[in-house]
């Protein structure tokens, strides 16, 4: 599994916390990496204890992983809603006196498309994340899934747009990482960004381009795993 450096022990505290505000019934948007993970295995766990919960994966990583630790599994057409999503984070603005308080950049692991569609249309999405990943303004690449035909014309796009867009190479496969949905990625450094939602409504507008990692305005809440417990950042 994908990791991007950060304790586990306080990825552990922000995806069990999270797991915590789960109520029976619940339909659960599950998220992607490995601070979700602790999250979905705390699910796991508490269905074996009783709890009545169907789950809706982001990625095939947190399907496995949902199987396996017995999460009944729905899908995004044939509920009537998500009750609370809880889905792991790349980066985290965090600067109560700025406008992009709470936005994120996602994508890391190349989920950030279904993370997006999943994440948006629950009712609360709680964001799980360890210290190393608040920061406050976002200057890390940014991930934009493509159509695969797409993905030089897509870079000469995002060069207009003064990013720099290198394809995001597989690690154990010569070629091309490939989501889930058979698309390619694109990580795109722009330096720093300044206005996350101008940047978002824009590389949303290029065709080509299927969903980027830039969710503004989206999360409820995170939950910062520390050394000894859990700080919580409400929006
Ligand atoms: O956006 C994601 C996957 O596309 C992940 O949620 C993000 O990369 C965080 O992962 P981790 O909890 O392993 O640090």
């Amino acid at each position: 599994m994908k990791t991007d450096g950060g304790s586990d022990a306080a990825k552990r505290r922000a995806g069990e916390r999270a797991a915590e505000e789960i109520e029976n019934g619940f339909v659960v948007g599950l998220g992607t990496g490995s601070t979700t993970a602790h999250a979905i295995r705390a699910i796991g766990r508490a269905i074996d204890d009783g709890l009545d919960i169907r789950g809706i994966p982001t990625s095939f990583q947190a399907r496995q992983l949902a199987l396996a630790v017995g999460i009944p599994l729905t899908s995004l057409d044939t509920v009537d809603g998500i009750d609370l999503a809880i889905d792991g984070a790349d980066r985290v603005v965090d600067a109560p006196d700025a406008t992009a308080h709470g936005a994120l950049i996602k994508g890391g692991g190349a989920a950030h498309a279904r993370e997006k569609l999943v994440d948006t249309a629950a009712d609360r999405f709680v964001v799980v994340a360890d210290p190393s990943k608040l920061t406050d303004r976002l200057e890390r690449s940014v991930p934009v899934e493509v159509l695969p035909d797409a993905h030089t014309v897509v870079a000469d796009r995002l060069a207009e747009l003064g990013g720099e867009a290198t394809l995001r190479a597989a690690e154990q496969k010569d070629g091309p990482v490939v989501t889930d949905n058979g698309n390619l990625v694109l990580d795109c450094e722009f330096g720093p960004i300044d206005d996350p939602d101008g940047l978002a409504t824009r590389l949303s507008g290029l065709p080509g381009v299927v969903e980027h990692g830039l969710f503004v305005g989206v999360a409820d809440a995170t939950y910062v795993g520390t050394d000894d417990g859990v700080d919580v950042r409400r929006y």
